[in-house]
């Protein structure tokens, strides 16, 4: 009998197109997105060899990281360096022969937001991108990684990618999470608890009732922040909810088709007896919300706690790092989290920029107002979530709890257009990474649930939405 195997196994089994004896291993890529940041020197790459693109079909560009979030961008990017950025994706994908999301195309958004709306997201696909959050395809059951821009081009030309194979961790989030315990309570949990090295080195599989329980929107949180932990890539395997959110989407097999693919993607779930190299279990039912009070994913705290004390850690690299990020943080050990005023709400980023995230958002501004020291604003994933959520009002609740209402990219999660933090601005934000300077240069960012962040907003501190009004 043949061994048995994770999901992970059987993806990479099924693209495996060589393997060396020093583990190093070349695999077949179905999927590869772009965008305009890790891009350009690929393509000049291609072009300065005389190659070509080898599965423009199988490539998808889309501008996010670069395009302003206001309405006037379609009249031309101000930003210099953003213009030509974006300029020369545009000019490469009509060169290469790639379809290609403009600013001004209503499927524009952050590409991991674009590319299981379309359907280009599959179950039992590798599918990469110059990009570190492309794990958050893994929600689909695709085995999805970041690469580097050496690797975009390799891709490009040979639809192939050398890679050596990971470990496998299995996490598993038992029992029901508790009313206003989101998914991405759950992943800064899990962060907290394995540490930002806790998956080096390992492909993880979510598992449990706690992950089953999610939609493919809160799953993709999960998964999109796994990188945060260390890991590969994470992934979840496909059921019904999987494909109930594929099925009808432009890309995704029609007729026959789609029949044959269910029937093989049922088949991607871990075997029974398959063995993990390492295995972590949590407790959904005893999560709390969850913020971040320092500048690493790792640093989260329960909305209920305090500002922890670094002078409780014993390893000593690990304090004086902690001091230093309570520091930049301007935090003391001992505050109270619900304590901490905050001059700034972000709702959005490929982590929780999807319609499900505005809605949970939409739910709590309903009727209220944003505090007057708070500036709030939300960006909607792609221009297909904004339109989603304007043909069912939220951005008129909104508009007028006083949240400013954007276009879609990635907009202040990584301030690399004029959303930015200003020096010491506190912001709860619902993106995935607090590093210093992430929102803007000196900017303290706390992470959160959407939920979460426009309770924030609200009361102009935090709060725990469970109790909350
Ligand atoms: C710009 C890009 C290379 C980067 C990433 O790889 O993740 C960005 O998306 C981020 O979130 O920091
Ligand atoms: S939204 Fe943030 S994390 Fe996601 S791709 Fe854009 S910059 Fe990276």
């Amino acid at each position: 009998m043949s061994k048995a195997r994770t999901i992970y196994d059987k993806i990479w089994d099924d693209h495996l197109v060589d393997s060396q004896d020093d583990g190093t291993c070349l695999i077949y890529i179905d999927r590869h997105l772009v965008h305009e940041v890790t891009s350009p020197q690929a393509f000049e790459g291609l072009r300065l060899a005389g190659r070509t693109v080898h599965a423009p079909a199988k490539t998808l560009a889309v501008v996010d990281h670069n395009v302003p979030t206001t309405p006037d961008r379609v009249n031309g990017i101000k930003n210099e360096e953003s213009r030509i950025q974006v300029a020369a994706l545009a000019q490469n994908a009509l060169d290469f022969g790639v379809e290609y999301y403009s600013e001004k195309d209503k499927r524009q958004g952050i590409v991991h937001i674009v590319g299981p709306e379309q359907g280009f997201t599959l179950p039992g696909m590798t599918i990469v991108c110059g990009d570190s959050h492309t794990s958050t395809h893994g929600a689909f059951g695709a085995l999805a990684h970041g690469i580097g821009t050496s690797e975009v081009e390799h891709v490009l030309a040979t639809q192939t990618l050398i890679q050596s194979k990971a470990k496998n961790m299995l996490v598993r989030v038992d029992g029901k999470a508790p009313e206003g315990v989101t998914a991405k309570d759950i992943i800064l949990a899990i962060i907290g608890e394995i540490g930002t090295a806790g998956g080096t080195g390992h492909v993880i599989e979510f598992a449990g009732e706690a992950i089953r329980d999610l939609s493919m929107e809160g799953r993709m949180t999960v998964c999109n922040m796994t990188i945060e932990g260390g890991a590969r890539a994470g992934l979840i395997a496909p059921d019904e909810k999987t494909f109930a959110y594929i099925k009808e989407r432009p890309r995704a097999p029609k007729g026959e088709a789609w029949d044959r693919a269910v029937e093989y993607w049922k088949s991607l779930t871990t075997d029974e007896g398959a063995e993990y190299d390492r295995v972590v279990t949590l407790d959904a039912a005893n999560l709390p919300p969850i913020v971040s009070w320092g500048s690493s994913p790792e640093d989260v705290i329960a909305v209920t706690g305090e500002v922890p004390n670094p002078d409780d850690i014993a390893d000593e690299t690990k304090r004086a790092s902690k001091w230093r990020a309570l520091k930049y943080m301007g935090l003391t050990p001992g505050t109270k989290i619900t304590d901490i005023e905050i001059d700034r709400v972000f709702i959005g980023s490929c982590t929780n920029g999807r319609i499900e995230d505005l809605r949970a958002a939409a739910a709590v501004a309903k009727g209220r107002k944003v505090a007057d020291r708070v500036n709030a604003m939300v960006v909607p994933g792609s221009g297909l979530v904004k339109e989603q959520a304007e043909a069912e009002g939220l951005d008129k609740i909104f508009l007028e709890a006083g949240f400013e209402w954007r276009e879609p990219g990635c907009s202040m999660c990584l301030a690399m257009n004029d959303d930015r933090l200003k020096p010491e601005e506190r912001c709860a934000s619902t993106s995935n990474r607090n590093f210093e300077g992430r929102q803007g240069y000196k900017g303290r960012t706390h992470l959160v649930s959407p939920a979460m962040a426009a309770a924030a907003a609200i009361e102009g501190r935090f709060v725990d939405i469970r109790d909350w009004k």
